[in-house]
């Protein structure tokens, strides 16, 4: 798997606070707290963690939709609150659940946006389309011109990773990108997945709470918890920490296991 010794995204003491109102007093409340992580160029970081632990929040620090209460979030070396949000965003493909693609938006229209706002010439953006979609298993003759509501959940899931790829970002950012899927379509979209991987390299963070994806995609995985990172290695290293959320992931894993033997 392409990886460097370069840091492509650094999360330097990082916390992140919620402040609402609570009875007129300020109300504060701690999503993440004193949060290191090197996330190194080409690696598939797969954050793992069950739901609320702080795993999006991560994402949206990264693309600066959401700003560090303290600490900092380095991206190519340089602060989040210092890049140019909108130069920032466009290094930086992203691809979540229920994508979001725009309803009024052909499947080509929605992969191109981002090209089309790089003013991109029209036949360059044209090929990419095409391109992208055999890369994510769409026949293009078929899907170019269809609308989302015209397609399948899995398929919209496959543009979704179109458009997140198509101005060629060196770095993704996945949000259960194949969430919601029957797992036949589930575990192919995940062999897609690590096949372009392979061919494109990309620094990936990947958020899931399904620890089997995380072992089969990532390079290393982060364990979230209660908004602390708190276990962070290989599947072999994560298969060994003892820390009781790693061994409660762990316990999901044989649980399954033991019940397909039955
Ligand atoms: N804008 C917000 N206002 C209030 N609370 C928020 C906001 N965004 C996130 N939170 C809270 O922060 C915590 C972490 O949320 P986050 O979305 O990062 O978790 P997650 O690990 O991605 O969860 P899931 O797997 O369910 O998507 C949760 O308790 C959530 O309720």
């Amino acid at each position: 798997m392409p990886q460097s010794s370069e840091i492509a995204v650094e999360f330097r003491d990082v916390g992140f606070d919620i402040v609402g109102e609570a009875s007129a007093r300020e109300h504060r409340r701690k999503i993440l707290a004193g949060l290191n992580l090197s996330i190194y160029k080409g690696e598939t970081i797969v954050l793992l963690g069950r739901s609320g632990s702080g795993k999006t929040t991560m994402l949206r620090l990264i693309n600066h939709l959401a700003i560090p209460t303290t600490g900092v979030v380095l991206v190519n070396d340089r602060s989040t609150a210092d890049w140019d949000t909108i130069k920032l965003r466009r290094r930086i493909g992203y691809a979540i659940q229920d994508i979001g693609l725009f309803p009024h938006f052909n499947v080509s229209e929605n992969i191109g946006l981002v090209p089309s706002l790089e003013q991109w010439q029209t036949p360059r953006i044209e090929a990419r389309v095409y391109e992208l979609l055999n890369l994510v298993g769409l026949e293009p003759e078929v899907f170019a011109r269809r609308y989302p509501h015209q397609l399948s959940g899995g398929q919209r899931q496959r543009v979704g990773v179109a458009r997140a790829l198509a101005a060629d970002p060196p770095i993704l950012l996945m949000d259960e990108p194949f969430g919601a899927l029957d797992p036949i379509t589930r575990l192919e979209l995940q062999r897609q997945f690590q096949y372009l991987q392979r061919q494109l390299g990309k620094t990936v963070v990947f958020v899931t709470h399904d620890i089997q994806e995380a072992f089969l995609l990532g390079t290393r995985i982060g364990l979230m918890y209660e908004g602390n990172l708190v276990v962070l290695g290989t599947k072999d290293e994560l298969l060994q920490s003892q820390h009781p959320e790693a061994r409660a992931f762990i316990a999901c894993l044989n649980a399954w296991e033991q019940g397909n033997k039955i």
